[in-house]
């Protein structure tokens, strides 16, 4: 029988390292000794022991060029949730990521880590520091959510000891940081055009945000702990701040610090709900004719005013996690980072 030459252990791939989480990984992953190949169909930036690969995630052949010699790999890619587009996220998360795992077996990769999303147990209704043992959501919020469901329930079924495969999933929730494209750019937009007076509801819900390098660092400690005989093999794990903050006090800390008016007027959730669904529907049915944008969609609103906080004591059991960016610190450094989008800039 020909023996499998094992690829070196610091050798792994980051899908989706043009992102914003995937570009903080490999910062990490290089300064913990690691040599980084990048998979994505862009490339932001360049990086001394990193070395890209331009491709898309569905295409098996151009995976295998990126993966050749790779013992773990990443896959934190994933079109923005954004995009609300059904038939993308189709695609990439469920079609792409099952490329991905057939490209990790025919390239000889030991380990996989998935970049899932604590969403995938929403449904709109409060979550109050749930583990990992809460099923799927029945009735995802998106499309988005839909297809981080079965992503995840694919990788985590891929795991084999037998053919030396592993896998585990990382469930991050509300990441945020510097260069993040979502959270405070969207969060300044709308305080620029006057839409961030109100508050949605009672203004108590607590939520996870997630400092990027939090996240990060559940990741590589996922990867380094995945080993045949630890209790990470086909597990999902929460990784968050610890520290769930009420939503609004979240949103006021970061407009504030970059020179805004803290929101402050109550509106009742079911009524900005229902609005925000009748826009959803309107931009739905105009859309061969025109492209709206709402900023209060459907799911927004429901992040906003619900509770949805989850507990990471499975992975501080597991594999020793312990956030090492307290939130307050997090949200200073993500202000400081963001000049360009300060009042008056
Ligand atoms: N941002 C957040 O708050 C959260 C994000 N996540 C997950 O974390 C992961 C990373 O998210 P972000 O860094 O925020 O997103 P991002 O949009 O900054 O990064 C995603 C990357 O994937 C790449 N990509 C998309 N389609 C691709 C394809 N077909 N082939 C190759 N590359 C492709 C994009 O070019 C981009 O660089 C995603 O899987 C997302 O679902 C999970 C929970 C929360
Ligand atoms: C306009 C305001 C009411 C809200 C502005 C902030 C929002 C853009 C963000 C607040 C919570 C965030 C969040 C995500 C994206 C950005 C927010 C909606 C995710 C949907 C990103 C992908 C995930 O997997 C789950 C995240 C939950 C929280």
């Amino acid at each position: 029988m020909a023996t499998r030459i094992r690829p070196s252990n610091k050798r792994c791939a980051v899908i989706g390292g043009s992102g914003f989480l995937g570009r903080h990984l490999v910062e990490r992953l290089v300064d913990r000794g690691y040599a980084v190949a990048v998979f994505d169909i862009r490339q932001s930036y360049e990086l001394p022991g990193v070395t890209f690969y331009q491709g898309d995630l569905c295409d098996k052949h151009a995976l295998l060029v990126a993966l050749k010699d790779v013992s773990i790999v990443f896959h934190c890619a994933s079109p923005a949730p954004a995009s609300d587009d059904r038939a993308l996220f189709q695609r990439v998360n469920i079609d792409g990521t099952r490329t991905v795992i057939q490209a990790c077996h025919e390239a000889g990769v030991q380990k996989l880590v998935l970049t899932s999303s604590a969403s995938v147990v929403f449904e709109g209704t409060d979550i109050k520091n749930a583990k990992e043992d809460l099923p799927y959501a029945k009735r995802p919020i998106d499309y988005y959510t839909e297809t981080k469901i079965q992503q995840e329930k694919m990788v985590l079924e891929a795991c084999s000891k037998e053919n030396d495969f592993l896998t585990v999933a990382i469930r991050p929730h509300g990441i945020f940081g510097p260069r993040d494209p979502q959270l405070v750019p969207i969060l300044v937009d709308a305080a620029r055009r006057g839409k961030m007076k109100f508050i949605i509801g009672d203004g108590c819900n607590l939520v996870d945000f997630t400092y990027v390098e939090n996240v990060v660092h559940g990741h590589i400690l996922a990867a380094e702990r995945l080993k045949t005989d630890s209790p990470l093999c086909a597990q999902a794990y929460h990784i968050t701040n610890d520290e769930p903050v009420r939503f609004w006090d979240f949103m006021s800390q970061i407009l504030v610090g970059l020179g805004y008016s803290a929101p402050r007027y109550h509106l009742p959730y079911m009524l900005v709900y229902g609005i925000a669904l009748l826009l959803w529907l309107m931009a739905f049915i105009m859309r061969p004719l025109v492209q709206i944008k709402p900023t209060f969609t459907p799911m927004r609103v429901a992040l906003a005013g619900t509770h949805h906080y989850y507990s990471c004591a499975r992975a501080k059991q597991d594999m020793g996690y312990q956030p090492v960016v307290p939130l307050k610190e997090a949200i200073a450094r993500t202000v400081e980072s963001y000049p360009h989008l300060r009042k008056g800039a």
